[in-house]
């Protein structure tokens, strides 16, 4: 039988077991170009794998049926996955420990909040609230097969509570 979840708050600390936020945290700041620029230095590592390299691509999101409803998982075992809103709306981020209906997490993100989803994490594919939102994703090319998927049975699917 179908379960709700209620998606929380984005944090640095409540993500962690998963990957890295991205957003512009002060502490990993300094200045440069003589003071005009701020730079978020390092707020996370692409991971392209021992024979990939990192590709920088746009997904031009657009909304799943609503009820929203989580009805597989997917993951990337050769790479990271990074996903950076290039517009400032709220967006959902599904991610689980193993790929189980009952492992889910959904994440609220802000529009100034990215994420990289580390090596092998499963998660959703790219949830947004919008009728379409363009995000900067860094991920990996290369050889093998980089993408891993899993369909819960019938009637199991995890319902997304409404934001
Ligand atoms: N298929 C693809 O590139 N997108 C997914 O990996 C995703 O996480 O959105
Ligand atoms: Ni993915």
């Amino acid at each position: 039988m179908s379960h709700v979840l209620t998606p929380e708050p984005l944090t640095r600390e409540a993500f962690a077991p998963f990957g890295e936020v991205i957003e512009a945290r002060h502490e990993a700041s300094h200045l440069i170009n003589e003071g005009r620029t701020r730079r978020f230095h390092a707020l996370a590592e692409a991971e392209p794998g021992p024979d990939g390299k990192p590709i920088l691509s746009i997904f031009r999101g657009m909304p799943w049926p609503s009820p929203l409803t989580v009805r597989m998982l997917e993951r990337h075992p050769l790479g990271s996955q990074a996903f950076v809103p290039m517009q400032d709306h709220a967006w959902l981020v599904v991610v689980a420990d193993d790929a189980r209906p009952q492992d889910c997490r959904c994440f609220l993100a802000r529009g100034d909040q990215g994420v990289q989803i580390a090596r092998g994490v499963w998660h959703h594919p790219l949830l947004v609230l919008q009728p379409m939102q363009d995000f900067l994703v860094v991920d990996r090319s290369g050889p093998g097969v980089n993408l891993e998927e899993v369909f819960f049975p019938e009637g199991e699917g995890v319902v997304i509570a409404p934001v």
